[in-house]
C-alpha cells in the first residue's frame, strides 16, 4: 500500500452525555462525559520529506498555520522523538469548526497517530495521549480511539461500548467557543459523579446545554427542531446539537427534512475510530 496517497481519517466524536463535576486548581474543569466515535470526519494525508519541513499542503481557512493544531501536532511530535524527517499535510475539512464534535482534536490524534507510523518514531499509545494532552483535553480520546467514558478533564478513559446507533448532527451557523462557555459564572459546576455502569442517556445530561441555549436562540432552535424526531441533546460546549436512531432510513429522512439553513450529516456511533481500525491493519500487513 502506498502511503504517500493514503487518506487517514480523523472521525468527530460526540458527547452523548457531559457532567461538570468541578473545577480544578488550574482553573480546568473536572468532567464526566460519554464521548460516542462516529464513523465520520475530516481526512488528511502525509507526504513525508527528508529534510524536517513541516506545512500543510493549503491553508485552513480563517486558522493561521501556525496555530494549525494539525502544526502543532506534527512539531510536537518531531521535536519529542526529534526525528529528521518532514511532512507535507493535506486536509479534507468536513467537521464544522467549533462544533463541539472534536474536529480540530481529532486531526490533530490522527497526526500524531500517523505520523509516528511513517516516521517510525516509536512512541506507545500511552505516550502520544500524554503528548496530546498538551494541545487539547479532547486529544487523548481520538489517540486511544474508543468510545468510552471520562473522568478527568476527559483524559482519563474506560472503554464502554454502545449500541451502534445513527446520529443526525445538525450545525446551527454559529460558532460557541468552548473557552467562553466554560467561563459562564452561573454555569452548573456541582454534578453527583457516576459509575459508568450507570450511563444512560435518559437520565443524564449536558450541564452547557442551557446556558448557551439562552444565548444562542440558533442552537436552541435546532434543538427543539430535532427533538421532534428522536432523542437529543446539544455534544460538548455546542454549537452542534445531535439526535438518535437505531434505523440509518430513519435518520436520513429527518436530516433531508432539516431547516435549509442546517448544516450537518447523518453518521453511525462506532465503538473503534475508523483511524484506529486502519493502523491495526497497516501493522498487520507490515509483520
Ligand atoms: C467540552 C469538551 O469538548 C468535552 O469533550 C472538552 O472538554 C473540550 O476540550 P477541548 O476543545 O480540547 O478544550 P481545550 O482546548 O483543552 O480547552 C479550551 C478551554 O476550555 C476550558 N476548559 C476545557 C476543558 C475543561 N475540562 N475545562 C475547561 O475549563 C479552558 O478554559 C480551556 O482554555
Ligand atoms: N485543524 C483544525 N481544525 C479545526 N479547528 C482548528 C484546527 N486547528 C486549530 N483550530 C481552532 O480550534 C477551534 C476549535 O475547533 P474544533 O473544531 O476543534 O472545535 P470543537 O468541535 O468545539 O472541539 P471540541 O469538541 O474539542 O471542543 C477552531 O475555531 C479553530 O480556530
Amino acid at each position: 500500500m502506498d502511503t504517500q496517497l493514503m487518506r487517514w481519517p480523523a472521525p468527530a466524536k460526540l458527547n452523548l452525555f457531559l457532567h461538570i463535576l468541578g473545577r480544578l486548581p488550574n482553573g480546568y474543569h473536572q468532567l464526566q462525559s460519554l464521548f460516542q466515535m462516529l464513523d465520520f470526519g475530516d481526512e488528511l494525508t502525509f507526504e513525508i520529506n527528508p529534510n524536517g519541513m513541516i506545512c500543510m499542503r493549503e491553508p485552513l481557512a480563517g486558522v493561521n498555520d501556525e496555530d494549525n493544531l494539525i502544526i502543532r501536532a506534527a512539531r510536537l511530535l518531531q521535536q519529542r522523538s526529534q526525528s529528521p524527517l518532514g511532512v507535507t499535510i493535506g486536509l479534507t475539512k468536513r467537521l464544522p469548526m467549533g462544533g463541539g464534535i472534536g474536529g480540530g482534536s481529532s486531526d490533530a490524534a490522527t497526526t500524531l497517530l500517523a505520523l509516528n507510523y511513517l516516521w517510525q518514531t516509536g512512541l506507545s499509545e500511552d505516550e502520544l495521549a500524554e503528548l496530546g494532552l498538551t494541545l487539547g483535553a479532547d486529544v487523548p480520546v481520538f489517540i486511544r480511539g474508543r468510545t468510552a467514558f471520562a473522568n478527568g478533564v476527559g483524559e482519563q478513559l474506560i472503554p464502554l461500548p454502545q449500541p451502534e446507533y445513527y446520529y443526525v448532527v445538525l450545525a446551527p451557523n454559529c460558532h460557541v467557543s468552548t473557552a467562553e462557555v466554560f467561563g459562564y459564572a452561573d454555569l452548573p459546576r456541582n454534578t453527583q459523579p457516576i459509575g459508568p455502569e450507570r450511563y444512560d442517556f435518559d437520565t443524564t445530561r449536558n450541564d452547557c446545554q442551557e446556558r448557551v441555549f439562552a444565548l444562542y436562540p440558533e442552537v436552541a432552535n435546532a434543538f427543539g427542531w430535532l427533538l421532534e424526531y428522536a432523542p437529543s441533546r446539544m455534544t460538548g460546549t455546542g454549537a452542534c446539537v445531535f439526535a438518535r436512531f437505531t434505523d440509518r432510513q430513519q435518520a436520513e429522512e429527518c436530516f433531508a427534512a432539516r431547516p435549509t439553513h442546517l448544516g450537518g450529516f447523518v453518521a453511525k456511533g462506532v465503538n473503534e475510530s475508523p483511524v484506529i481500525t486502519l493502523l491495526a491493519t497497516l501493522q498487520e500487513k507490515s509483520k
